[in-house]
């Protein structure tokens, strides 16, 4: 694969976070959303790849753009794409911390294709990497963790998304008097903050979109974490269109290397509003803006962050 893409890939999420960032505060996440699709999609148009759209913005019938199955690119590299134009919609309308743009490419045949619905989704770090599944109750996972890290089970942190589906993990994590840290929204960052030692959060469980696990899981792959995940359809419909998609087993937990078969991976970010791991767009006088992105590629385990100054008159925003 091209190792120029790193830079084209964040040229894509950086346009994107630009787009949508002009939307903080204004209470609406579908115009924070579109903003970012466009963006993510005209950059995306710029460069010289030809990759489909494996997971994202929903079928075709339910997304103008960015949809499961779409052809982007102008060149004849093929590829897998999945993307997140905006995670954290409601951050962005609220004027809130921790919205990134986000996507992920791959060698062609080699991400999940699955549809825009729930996955449920286990992750952990470099070190913990190996000693945790989906299929065990969350407290043992917890205690493998913890001898893992050679921490005490009272310092290992879990982090889960606070809706009312996830208060029985809540409720195992009080049990066995381990950490709990709850996030509203945006569980593509939450989760790979796991693999980052300093973040201080050592797990995190629970059901998202199947989009962010894909890239997601991506990301974890490059940094060398560990992620499990599980596709939850909710009625007969999702689930006949996993089948269409080609998914067979539903029960079955996917490890790491079914979900991203390659190792010909990239991931990249840009904040849009600050966040634990990068910084939102700021906007700089008349007609420039900063961004801060992170991009990184599994074969070669490197991660760059990319700050930016970026020239909006002459790039035509
Ligand atoms: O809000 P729900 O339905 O619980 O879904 C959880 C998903 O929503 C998010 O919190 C926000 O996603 P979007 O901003 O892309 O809509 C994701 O990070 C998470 O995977
Ligand atoms: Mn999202």
């Amino acid at each position: 694969m091209n190792t120029d893409l790193a830079l084209g890939l964040v040229r894509v999420t950086e346009t994107a976070a630009i787009n949508a960032s002009k939307y903080m505060g204004r209470g609406d996440k579908n115009a924070a959303d579109e903003a970012a699709v466009e963006g993510m999609r005209r950059m995306f148009d710029a460069l010289p790849i030809r990759g489909t759209v494996v997971i994202g913005e929903g079928e075709m019938d339910e997304a103008p753009m960015l949809y499961i199955g779409e052809v982007l690119g102008s060149g004849d590299y093929e590829v897998d794409i999945a993307v997140d134009p905006l995670d954290g919609t409601s951050f962005v309308a609220k004027g809130m911390p921790n919205a990134l743009a986000v996507v992920a490419i791959a060698e062609k045949g080699s991400l999940l294709h699955a549809p825009d619905m729930y996955m449920e989704k286990l992750v952990v770090g470099p070190k913990a990497r190996g000693v945790v599944s989906l299929d065990v109750p969350l407290s043992e996972n917890i205690k493998n963790v913890a001898k893992a890290l050679k921490k005490d089970v009272s310092n290992v942190t879990v982090v889960i998304q606070d809706r009312p589906r996830h208060q029985h993990l809540m409720e195992e994590v009080r049990r066995v008097n381990a950490r709990l840290k709850l996030f509203s929204d945006g569980d593509i960052q939450e989760a790979l903050a796991t693999c980052f030692e300093e973040s201080g959060v050592d797990i995190m469980i629970g059901i998202g979109g199947a989009p962010e696990g894909v890239i997601t899981a991506a990301a974890v792959k490059c940094v060398g974490g560990d992620f499990q995940g599980r596709l939850c359809p909710m009625n007969e419909e999702e689930k006949q269109r996993c089948f269409n998609m080609g998914i067979k087993d539903l029960s079955r937990v996917m490890q790491l290397d079914d979900i991203v078969k390659s190792d010909e991976v990239y991931f990249a970010a840009t904040g849009v509003s600050d966040g634990n791991l990068l910084k939102g767009v700021v906007f700089l006088g008349k007609d420039r803006a900063k961004t801060s992105s992170i991009v990184m590629r599994a074969k070669t385990g490197t991660i760059r962050y990319i700050n930016a100054i970026h020239n909006l008159s002459r790039r035509g925003y």
